[in-house]
């Protein structure tokens, strides 16, 4: 039943191969079940409330993701969005989080309108393939660099005089993680099914040896536990008299842009490397799925938790042969398993994760030879693209920087016949934010 619903076979797929693919994209992601509460605690949210919104909020979307738009990407709470909302809004900018909390909401709100009148599908159908394409490669160098740079693994630290540079390998973070990509390395080049999910485990139990402290062991022994209430968190907004400001709106703006393209970009570059793309180099049904990130940031909102984005983890169950929706409701029915064995999930180390992300990334690089080199029209922009994700760490301002420069290049050198009217409004828009310092 479920491989005709899914249509699984049909799409060179099997149920094993799914359900693998959804345990490892689940295991790359369950970290958010202990980092989320941690950031918005600091804003002063109710720790074990997040932690339980966290899980919630990630089943809803990731359902919906499943079954109404049947692809295979997982979603949950974003690590971009949440360091925005503790440490710049509530932070920095001093706003209470019930406000933040309305801001996500508002945000949610706007962009169930946004995909029902289509303006989010034809902003992602209006992207270059060339610069899709790069969405993938810059993906990878990005999540390669997250994981690298976690600061529990530290293979690659702040600089001195310089941005970054190598840290101490001597670590035991460090020493695991590259012992991880090895492990993984070694099976994917066998060709074992599941490589990337026995990487993780082999590195979870190395992890336990005593003395490295490296695999987080429950601290009252207990692995099972009921969910903590979600009362302090539970529909927590504002009045309206705080809304009406330029701080609320500015506020706004930043969770809408970045949410916006950060779940293009996922979509594009993840699909891309599923092969599931279409002839025009289009995503299937990729309203229903921006739908499924719209529902994710509205019902999280109302849970008493910052924005649910299409996370770019889903690459690994992709790399592991994930075509289906199936996929997606294995990651759904963790994400509810994990309400009631949090101290279990979390815990998968950083360095094991973190090894599993310079894998993915890796995987993510295959579109560059796709990309047109002879063309400096599109390669310059692509390459922006590319070079702009890791180093500015952030998915949508790799897409403004590609963007802009492509209509730019394409207009300078008369070839503005390549252009459309979606492309010009979103670069008239990139410009707006850059040069009035959105979301600085
Ligand atoms: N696309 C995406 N994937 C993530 N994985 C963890 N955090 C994020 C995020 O903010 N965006």
């Amino acid at each position: 039943m479920l491989d005709k619903f899914f249509n699984i076979t049909g799409q060179g797929s099997s149920m094993k191969t799914e359900i693998v693919a959804g345990l490892t994209t689940f295991a790359t992601m369950a970290y958010i079940l202990a980092v989320n509460p941690y950031f918005l605690s600091v804003a002063g949210m109710d720790y074990g409330a997040v932690m339980t919104a966290t899980a919630l909020s990630a089943v809803i979307a990731t359902l919906v993701m499943a079954l109404v738009a049947k692809l295979p990407f997982a979603l949950a709470p974003g690590m971009g969005l949440n360091a925005f909302f503790a440490f710049t809004v509530c932070g920095v900018m001093g706003c209470s989080w019930q406000l933040a909390l309305t801001a996500v909401f508002a945000e949610g709100i706007i962009f169930l309108l946004l995909t029902f009148f289509n303006v989010r599908e034809a902003i992602i159908n209006s992207i270059p393939t060339n610069i899709k394409h790069a969405i993938s490669v810059g993906i990878g160098l990005f999540i390669a660099f997250i994981g690298l740079a976690h600061q529990d693994v530290a293979i690659i630290v702040q600089g001195q005089g310089i941005p970054v540079h190598l840290g101490n390998l001597h670590a035991p973070g460090a020493l695991l993680c590259i012992l991880g990509i090895i492990v993984i390395g070694v099976l994917l080049i066998r060709k074992v099914k599941g490589a990337i999910l026995i990487g993780l485990l082999i590195i979870t139990v190395v992890g336990l040896i005593p003395g490295l402290e490296i695999t987080n062991l429950p601290k009252d022994g207990a692995l099972v536990s009921l969910p903590p209430s979600l009362k302090p968190i539970f529909f927590q907004f504002v009045g309206f008299e705080e809304i009406l400001s330029w701080k609320f709106v500015s506020i706004l703006f930043v969770f809408l842009f970045v949410d916006m393209f950060d779940t293009v970009g996922t979509l594009v570059g993840v699909a891309s490397k599923a092969d599931l793309l279409d002839e025009e180099g289009r995503v299937p049904r990729v309203k229903q799925a921006l739908f499924a990130d719209a529902i994710g940031t509205t019902a999280g909102a109302v849970l008493g938790t910052s924005t649910v984005t299409t996370y770019v983890e889903s690459a690994a169950g992709v790399a592991e042969g994930g075509k289906t929706g199936m996929t997606s409701l294995v990651v759904a029915f963790m994400f509810f398993l994990a309400l009631f064995f949090t101290p279990l999930f979390t815990m998968i180390p950083a360095a094991a994760s973190s090894s599993v992300l310079v894998i993915i990334g890796i995987f993510m690089m295959s579109p560059i030879t796709k990309i047109n080199f002879e063309d400096y029209s599109e390669f310059i922009p692509a390459f922006l693209t590319m070079i702009m994700m890791p180093l500015s760490y952030s998915i949508a301002e790799g897409i403004a920087f590609g963007m802009l420069s492509y209509v730019i290049l394409k207009v300078l050198t008369g070839r503005y016949k390549e252009l459309n009217i979606a492309m010009i409004c979103i670069a008239f828009i990139f410009v707006l934010k850059y040069v009035y310092n959105i979301g600085e």
